[in-house]
């Protein structure tokens, strides 16, 4: 199988603003493959990077070192243009399905306008809109309505609908489900699975839930400080962790027995310390 997209040694440094801010890096020499149909879960706590390698491989970065390989292309630094047309090919799910859709279109609107300016026919384009419609469950008469009649679970099927109009062989989803209640947030994440299913569809699934992340993913990447500490097959990654900071990852989330969570809290005092460590050396 040749692998869908290939990520070497890769580095964003973002400049500084300012008078006198230094650049920022980022991400610092990040290696990650997915794997066509696949679902790479990414976690990691917030501000170690997970988004802004989501943003590179989608061209919204500023890539300053190392590769990404799409397919036989190098994309990490590709002009607007080109950019532009490998938008039929990797698309995006961002976490707020209140921003991410423009509340002054209908949702046919939103659906179509990919898809017509691609050249496709107003007739052929509101068939493939009825089509998305009805791969996320929506009711066909949405077509006719405003993001803001829906609610959270059902502008993220919009937004998901949005993402597949142009039949894309890889997604970025960054905290896709995060901005959810948390039955929604089981219901749209079958939804993914379903839809890999049936289309064969790729995922680079960013979250910091752990639970999310081990319902969705075949394999799990974990980052800290804009590197990735431990990576491998999902089940031996949030099952049995290796590295001090990923088990360190697995304490901070919550559990229902407050005696377990005040042992958590000592045990996660010492794995800091060695975590810090591990990650010096
Ligand atoms: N445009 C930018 N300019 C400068 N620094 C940035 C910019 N975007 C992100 N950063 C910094 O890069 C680091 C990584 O941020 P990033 O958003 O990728 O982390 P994250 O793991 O996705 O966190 P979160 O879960 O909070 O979104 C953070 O320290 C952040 O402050």
């Amino acid at each position: 199988m040749t692998t869908l997209l290939d990520v070497r040694d890769l580095e964003v440094t973002y400049p500084g603003k300012g008078v006198g801010k230094k650049p920022f890096q980022a991400l610092k020499g990040v290696s990650l493959d997915i794997q066509p149909g696949e679902t790479v879960g990414l976690v990691g706590e917030s501000g170690s990077g997970k988004t802004t390698l989501g943003r590179a491989i989608l061209g919204l970065a500023p890539v300053t070192g190392g590769s990404i390989r799409y397919g036989d292309r190098e994309i990490g630094t590709l002009s607007r243009r080109a950019r532009r047309e490998l938008s039929s090919e990797i698309q995006v799910v961002f976490q707020d399905p209140y921003s991410s859709l423009n509340p002054a279109m209908t949702v046919g609107q939103i659906l179509s306008e990919p898809i017509t300016a691609r050249g496709v026919d107003t007739k052929q384009a509101k068939s493939r809109v009825q089509d998305l419609l009805d791969q996320v469950n929506l009711p066909p008469d949405a077509i006719n309505r405003l993001p803001r009649e829906f609610s959270g679970g059902q502008r993220q099927r919009i937004a998901i609908a949005r993402a597949l109009a142009l039949e894309p062989r890889l997604i970025v989803c960054d905290e896709p489900v995060s901005a959810l209640d948390l039955s929604t947030q089981a219901r749209v994440l079958d939804l993914f699975i379903e839809i890999q299913e049936r289309t064969g569809v790729a995922y680079l699934f960013i979250s910091h839930d752990l639970a999310v992340v081990r319902h969705v993913s075949h394999r799990v990447a974990v980052m800290y400080h804009g590197e990735i500490v431990e990576s491998g097959d999902g089940d031996q990654v949030t099952a049995r962790p290796e590295h001090p900071y990923t088990q360190l990852l697995f304490m901070a989330a919550p559990v229902p027995d407050p005696a377990r969570q005040a042992l958590r809290r000592v045990e996660r005092h010492h794995l800091l310390e060695s975590a810090a460590g591990a990650v010096k050396a």
